[in-house]
């Protein structure tokens, strides 16, 4: 049995997470962390996302030692905020604690600082912008077609709901890492961030990565390699969160199997390495 800790429990990803968990025969949920001081603490979190009574309540992220110490967590799952996100998996690490992450937004410092703590806690993480599975394939075809279509110009555009709160998403970012490295650019560089006013021609070696926020968009990318004439689009749309739910289910039954002191992405778990 796969003991999750969870944070974020009760947000648009812990909330599904927590209830897919729960059809699952091999996990069981112990812990319900969110925010700190939460109006939430203390309150059944099954109520709390509609289905129902299940016996575990929710904890402020301020207990997250004490209940790590005494729930003992397998793994714990974060869908939180990267500011929130860092802290947490600091205490994990420090408390033996597998990781699997899907918060987005975390600067290359803070990437650092969580490479640094899975390592010297020799404890197994999967850290993954988008766990859905089309999208790491996606990330498969991208990579393959920069390498052939190198001397076209690239955009990357993703949309999603209004209630994102960072920007470009996670699973843009590593579009453009993927393909600036096939193309061996530095994307700190060309890296091209919207536009506006006269902003002269487009350079050839630059990478736009465009932002759209609207509605109730899941999460829609698309990767163009513009040409003389012609152009490819790779587009990837995501209609449910369940599809990034169901690689969530993976990474948790693959982390326990991984490397201590490694980060894995989804790319191990999925085997498309
Ligand atoms: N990797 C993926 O496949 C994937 C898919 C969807 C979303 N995401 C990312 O997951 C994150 C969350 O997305 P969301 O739509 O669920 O957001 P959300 O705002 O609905 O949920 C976040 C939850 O975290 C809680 N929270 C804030 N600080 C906390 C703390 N210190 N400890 C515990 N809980 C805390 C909030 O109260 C909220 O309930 C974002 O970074 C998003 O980009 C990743
Ligand atoms: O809804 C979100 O927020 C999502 N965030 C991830 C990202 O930033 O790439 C994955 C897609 C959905």
């Amino acid at each position: 049995m796969i003991d999750v800790a969870v944070t974020g429990a009760c947000g648009r990803m812990g909330s599904k997470i927590i209830k897919t968990i729960l059809q699952q025969e091999d996990m069981n949920v112990v812990a319900a962390i969110e925010a700190p001081n939460s109006s939430m603490e203390g309150k059944d979190v099954g109520e709390l996302i509609g289905i129902g009574e299940i016996g575990v309540e929710v904890t402020g992220a301020e207990k997250l030692k004490q209940t790590l110490e005494t729930k003992k967590p397998d793994v714990l799952v974060d869908f939180t905020i990267a500011k929130a996100a860092i802290g947490t998996i600091k205490t994990c690490a420090e408390c033996g604690v597998n990781l699997v992450v899907g918060t987005t937004g975390f600067t290359d410092e803070q990437m650092a600082e969580i490479r640094a703590a899975v390592a010297a806690n020799n404890i197994k993480a999967v850290i993954a912008p988008n766990m859905a599975v089309g999208v790491n394939v996606f990330f498969k075809v991208i990579k393959d077609l920069a390498k052939i279509l190198g001397d076209y110009d690239v955009e990357i555009i993703e949309a999603h709901h209004k209630h994102k709160k960072d920007a470009p998403s996670g699973t843009a970012v590593r579009a453009a890492e993927i393909i600036a490295e096939q193309l061996n650019r530095n994307l700190d560089e060309v890296g091209v961030y919207g536009r506006k006013g006269i902003v002269g021609e487009r350079k050839a070696d630059e990478i736009g990565i465009h932002a759209v926020r609207g509605g109730d968009i899941v999460g829609d990318h698309t990767v163009l390699f513009a040409g003389e004439g012609e152009r490819i689009e790779i587009v990837h749309r995501a209609q449910s969160r369940q599809s990034f739910v169901t690689g969530v289910m993976k990474a948790l039954r693959y982390v326990l199997t991984g490397e201590e002191g490694k980060i894995s992405d989804m790319s191990d778990v999925l085997g498309l390495n």
